[in-house]
């Protein structure tokens, strides 16, 4: 039973959906956390359970790839502790092709400008023939990738972000409109492949390609906008006397809890800041200079700029300056 996945490009977003799937696929507990999602009102597509998904939606035999030597070296001592399936990945270097036609289900997981000579690399269309390909790479339209594949390619693209390695992963999915060529019963069946990897390594829902690079800044680079915020608070508590540990516990703890209480209860941010915020008390106190700061409007900017600079990505002659990057 199962597939063989094939991951080109095993850098940050290749190891965080390897490892994940890997853990998953050792301990199938879809909430690894010990939360189980209710359905809440705001928030209309619940977590996908691995029970309801079939036994062989998930792969069972791993490759992948990266360009350096070093990089296998690297990702082999990374992969040891996984048990047998971490240690039964097969890391490669330079073999791209090979690797794509042992395989099933491809995810490309390198650099967006880099995807071009990835795909259209001599050998690579035959390897490709009638599989399918999932994209992550950001500013990456299909229709790019429908150029640089073969028309028996299905392609999918994602949005994942860095906590699928601890399966605490947003995924957001997009299919082409239309494949003509494709049955529906295969289409249907990309798309359970695609749900069953990223739901097992997080949230995973579909949504319309256009909304792809607002997604790519919401959800992709949201980790790190949430991050300054998590360091800022911890740096609040440091600057009150904390030691910097318990600082950056009583942090991540209290905003994981305040967004599990959106998203596991379906309580609106809203409603949870008018609880805490005693009349007189100190939490509108920190609120106002909050709001001094303009923190709603400067974070919701960052979302627009990034979506903006998203949608300059893998588009050559706007991204050409900051090719190398
Ligand atoms: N970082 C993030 O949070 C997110 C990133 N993304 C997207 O994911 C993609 C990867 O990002 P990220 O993981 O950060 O990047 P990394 O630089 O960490 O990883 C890129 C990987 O690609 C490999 N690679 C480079 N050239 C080739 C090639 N010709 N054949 C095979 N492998 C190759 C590199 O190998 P080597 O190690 O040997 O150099 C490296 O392992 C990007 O397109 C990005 O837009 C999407 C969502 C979130
Ligand atoms: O910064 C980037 O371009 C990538 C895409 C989303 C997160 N990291």
């Amino acid at each position: 039973m199962g597939y063989t996945l094939c991951v080109i490009g095993c850098g940050t977003m290749g190891v965080a959906i390897l490892s994940g799937v890997v853990d998953t696929l050792r301990t199938p507990s879809p909430f690894p956390n010990g939360v189980t999602p209710s359905s809440p009102s705001g928030i209309s597509t619940p977590v996908p359970t691995l029970s309801t998904v079939s036994d062989d939606s998930l792969p069972s035999r791993f490759i992948a790839c990266v360009s350096r030597e070093d990089s296998v070296r690297r990702l082999k001592r990374t992969f040891e502790s996984y048990g047998p399936i971490g240690q039964g990945i097969q890391f490669v270097a330079g073999h791209n092709v090979d690797s794509v036609r042992q395989a099933d289900v491809i995810i490309l997981c390198s650099k967006p400008h880099q995807a071009e000579g990835i795909l259209t690399a001599h050998g690579m269309a035959e390897a490709l023939d009638g599989k399918l390909l999932i994209s992550i790479l950001a500013g990456v339209k299909i229709s790019q990738m429908r150029d640089w594949t073969p028309a028996s390619t299905r392609l999918i693209r994602a949005m994942p972000n860095t906590p699928c390695k601890i399966r605490e992963g947003m995924t957001v999915l997009s299919s082409p409109d239309a494949e003509l060529h494709t049955p529906l019963s295969v289409l249907a069946r990309d798309k359970e492949i695609c749900t069953s990897i990223f739901s097992s390594i997080g949230r995973a829902r579909f949504l319309d390609e256009k909304h792809f690079d607002a997604c790519t800044a919401l959800s992709g680079s949201g980790p790190a906008f949430a991050c300054i915020f998590l360091e800022a608070m911890a740096d609040g508590g440091v600057m009150m006397g904390l030691p910097r540990a318990e600082a950056l516990e009583l942090a991540a703890q209290t905003l994981q809890g305040a967004a599990r209480m959106t998203l596991v209860s379906g309580a609106h941010p809203a409603a949870i800041k008018d609880t805490v915020t005693t009349p007189g008390g100190c939490t509108i106190a920190g609120v106002l200079i909050l709001e001094d700061g303009r923190v709603r409007s400067t974070v919701a900017r960052a979302i627009q700029v990034a979506t903006e600079r998203a949608s300059e990505l893998g588009q050559p002659t706007k991204h050409a300056s900051h090719k190398h990057h």
